[in-house]
């Protein structure tokens, strides 16, 4: 179970939410009205008061790496650091990860690919794949296939889908009505900075 409790950061929140293993909540509101701040406060990668626990054990009890492994941010617009994909990814991601690559539409080879070369939507769904690597049990995505086509956004879908039916807890921003329903059974509606 992920709690936030009063959740806030100078004039954002105060936030609340409970989501068990396996349920998705959607992050709705205009731009600007604080969404990716409230997904960064809950992976700890902004400063903020209030609690926030997964099964009971507050962040604060664990070094903030573990955390983020556990409770992860994909940013709408994620970073690469090194000079190959490969290097982003545990040695054994190519076989491990085979297939939600191959659901996310990325062929075998990928792994090999330096990232100066990768289209917009393969950066896109080669950070979602790298976020499922590490196993997070919570996956909070910032607009996770704003950049794909229909067909990569069924399979960027179906992965999430897949792990969620494993337990993974998600928490989604996407302006997309018809991907929310898809994806989300439940909203929080954030405007201002606040919970609407
Ligand atoms: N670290 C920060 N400190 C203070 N203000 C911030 C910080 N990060 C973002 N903001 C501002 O807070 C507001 C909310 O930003 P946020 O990125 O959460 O919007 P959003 O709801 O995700 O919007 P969009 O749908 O356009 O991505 C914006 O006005 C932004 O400029």
């Amino acid at each position: 179970m992920l709690r936030i409790d009063s959740l806030r950061r100078g004039r954002f929140g105060p936030f609340d939410l409970a989501l068990a293993p396996g349920e998705a909540c959607a992050v709705t509101g205009p731009s600007g009205a604080g969404k990716s701040v409230l997904l960064r406060m809950v992976a700890d990668l902004d400063p903020s008061e209030g609690r926030v626990s997964l099964d009971g054990t507050d962040r604060e009890a664990m070094p903030a790496p573990l955390w983020r492994r556990q409770v992860t941010y994909l940013a709408a617009e994620p970073g690469w650091w090194a000079e190959t994909v490969a290097e982003h990814f545990p040695a054994d991601a190519p076989s491990r990860l085979a297939p939600e690559r191959e659901a996310l539409r990325l062929p075998p080879e990928v792994f090999g690919w330096p990232v100066a070369r990768l289209s917009t939507g393969e950066r896109q769904r080669l950070a979602l794949l790298r976020a499922l690597a590490g196993g997070p049990r919570v996956l909070l995505l910032d607009e996770p296939t704003a950049s794909l086509d229909p067909d990569s956004v069924r399979g960027a879908e179906a992965v999430i889908a897949r792990r969620r039916a494993a337990g993974l807890i998600v928490l989604l921003v996407s302006h997309d009505p018809a991907q929310v329903a898809r994806l989300a059974a439940r909203r929080l509606a954030v405007a201002d900075g606040r919970p609407a």
